[in-house]
């Protein structure tokens, strides 16, 4: 059904690139902040400023992670090293939580001046899955889940959110752990085999495979379809609407 495997019957949709059109909306924020902050760090430390770059870098240590994993995930690789701070660090302060801040300010100014698009295939899919009686619960890193929804009004179609706002409070890991997906199929009191991954970012088609997932779909809106596969797609797709149209969706199953 809907291009699923006749197991399923709960659909968990990460958000950002795979519902709506804000993953590159993020990555823009991230620059913004971690130029500034590369750009200072460079000048003090007297070393060429190498300015971050919002693909390979983004989707490699930030992209599908909760906001300050992605900070500290990035940092690390650049072999920076910064205190955490506290959640509520004013946004710039030098800490692990002050530059997620920053970054956060960034990201929510972008949304407001810009306003957010949703993806029509990924609208479609979510009716057609309501229509015919499938699970649908949100899974993403974001804190800003809920209001994307609400902006969006795709908040009727989905049952539960489990966001950056349920990870802090429940303590859970973030993707590529698979913690967050599981709470979604919990949720919804079935197995991780009876439940299918949406996801764009390498780190969420890993938690799918982490957490045995019935079915892992990568939705590839940036040209990396054989990196969605080798970190855990069964299936890569470019838009949800292939697999409401019946037609073969671009890769092989697994
Ligand atoms: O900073 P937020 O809105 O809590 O989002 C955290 C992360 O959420 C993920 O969904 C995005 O892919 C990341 O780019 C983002 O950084």
């Amino acid at each position: 059904m809907l291009g699923l495997p006749g197991q399923i019957s709960v659909c968990l949709f990460d958000l950002d690139g795979v519902l709506t059109d804000t993953a590159a909306v993020h990555a823009a924020a991230w620059k913004e902040m971690f130029d500034d902050f590369l750009r200072a760090h460079a000048e003090q430390a007297g070393i060429p400023f190498v300015p971050f770059d919002a693909h390979a870098e983004y989707d490699a240590h930030v992209d599908g992670k909760p906001r300050a994993d992605g900070v500290r995930d990035f940092l690390t690789s650049r072999g920076i090293t910064l205190p955490e701070g506290d959640p509520d660090d004013p946004p710039g302060k030098q800490t692990i939580n002050g530059l997620g801040n920053q970054k956060n300010v960034a990201v929510l100014r972008r949304i407001h001046d810009d306003g957010v698009q949703v993806f029509e295939g990924s609208r479609r899919y979510l009716e057609a899955a309501k229509e015919a009686g499938l699970r649908r619960v949100v899974v993403s890193s974001s804190a800003n889940t809920q209001q994307v929804l609400e902006v969006t009004g795709l908040a009727p179609l989905v049952e539960h959110r489990i966001d950056g706002v349920t990870i802090r409070e429940k303590g859970l890991r973030g993707k590529p752990a698979p913690d967050t997906f599981l709470a979604g199929a919990k949720w919804c009191g079935v197995e991780p085999s009876q439940a299918v991954v949406f996801e764009d970012a390498l780190a969420g088609v890993q938690a799918g495979r982490a957490g045995a997932f019935g079915y892992v779909v990568g939705v590839d809106r940036v040209g990396q379809a054989d990196q969605l596969k080798v970190h855990g797609a069964d299936i890569v797709v470019k838009d949800l609407a292939e697999l409401l149209d019946g037609a073969e969706p671009e890769g092989q199953k697994r």
